[in-house]
């Protein structure tokens, strides 16, 4: 019988969340939600909650867990046909418990990068604003620098990216994981991997999906958001 499968990423900004979420996605049809994008989608809409997230996310701190739901639930609502994997939420133990009421969750994977590992990568990483495209100019560099491969409009670094706004979100974000993670665990979900490099993950995330998602059928696969 056909089974929706539900998924989290989990990890401190630039672990690899999205560049993970993306290989899941087109190998297992998943489709990948980010909370970044819904978060720049209302901020470039200039929504009641996007105008209110921009002040927190300047400061290089979290959208509060009231927004972000508000956000994020009604979408989720809306793929009752849908297999997904859901990147950058929850991020605290607020949302991870509202989630948790709106759905049952079937893994979550738990990234565990290094310190110096994150603050080299997002040295790095350029975005393209209007797509959340993701580029690193040592790991995958867009063939033109500067420049998204796609639509040929420039990348931008993000405000947050920037060391100053950095320490303080990786400070942040151990703070308010720990629970979360804790939490996955003791529903017995959590899977977590600790590595430098993202090749050398994607192995045994595929394996473990592999063992998991067998039973999904076509209609149950959904194209990924990017
Ligand atoms: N679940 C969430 N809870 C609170 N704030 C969030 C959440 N998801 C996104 N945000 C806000 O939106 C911003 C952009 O999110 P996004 O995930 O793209 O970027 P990020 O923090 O750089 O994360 P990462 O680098 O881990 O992908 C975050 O910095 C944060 O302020
Ligand atoms: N050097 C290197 N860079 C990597 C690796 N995996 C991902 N990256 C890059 C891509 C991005 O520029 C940056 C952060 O990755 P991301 O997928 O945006 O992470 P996240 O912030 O969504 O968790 O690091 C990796 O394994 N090695």
């Amino acid at each position: 019988m056909s089974k929706l499968f539900r998924a989290v990423i989990m990890g401190p900004p630039g672990s690899g969340k999205g560049t993970i979420s993306e290989r899941i996605a087109h190998s297992f049809g998943l489709k990948h939600l980010s909370s970044g994008d819904f978060v720049r989608e209302n901020i470039s809409a200039k929504t009641e909650a996007g105008v209110l997230a921009k002040t927190y996310i300047k400061k290089g701190l979290l959208v509060p867990d009231h927004v972000m739901t508000r956000l994020l639930l009604p979408r989720l609502e809306e793929m009752t046909k849908c297999s997904w994997l859901l990147d950058g939420f929850p991020r605290t133990l607020a949302q991870a418990e509202a989630l948790n009421s709106a759905c049952d969750l079937d893994v979550a994977i738990n990234l565990n990068i290094p310190l110096e590992t994150l603050k080299e990568r997002l040295r790095h990483r350029w975005i393209h604003p209007s797509s959340g495209r993701v580029y690193n100019m040592c790991f995958n560099p867009p063939r033109v620098q500067g420049i998204d491969d796609i639509t040929g409009e420039p990348l931008i670094q993000q405000e947050d990216d920037r060391p100053e706004a950095l320490v303080a979100r990786l400070r942040h974000y151990k703070d308010v994981a720990k629970p979360v993670i804790d939490f996955y665990k003791a529903k017995g979900i959590l899977y977590t991997y600790s590595d430098t490099e993202t090749d050398q993950i994607w192995p045994n995330i595929s394996t473990l999906l592999s063992t998991k998602i067998p039973t999904i059928q076509s209609d149950a696969r959904c194209a990924s958001t990017h």
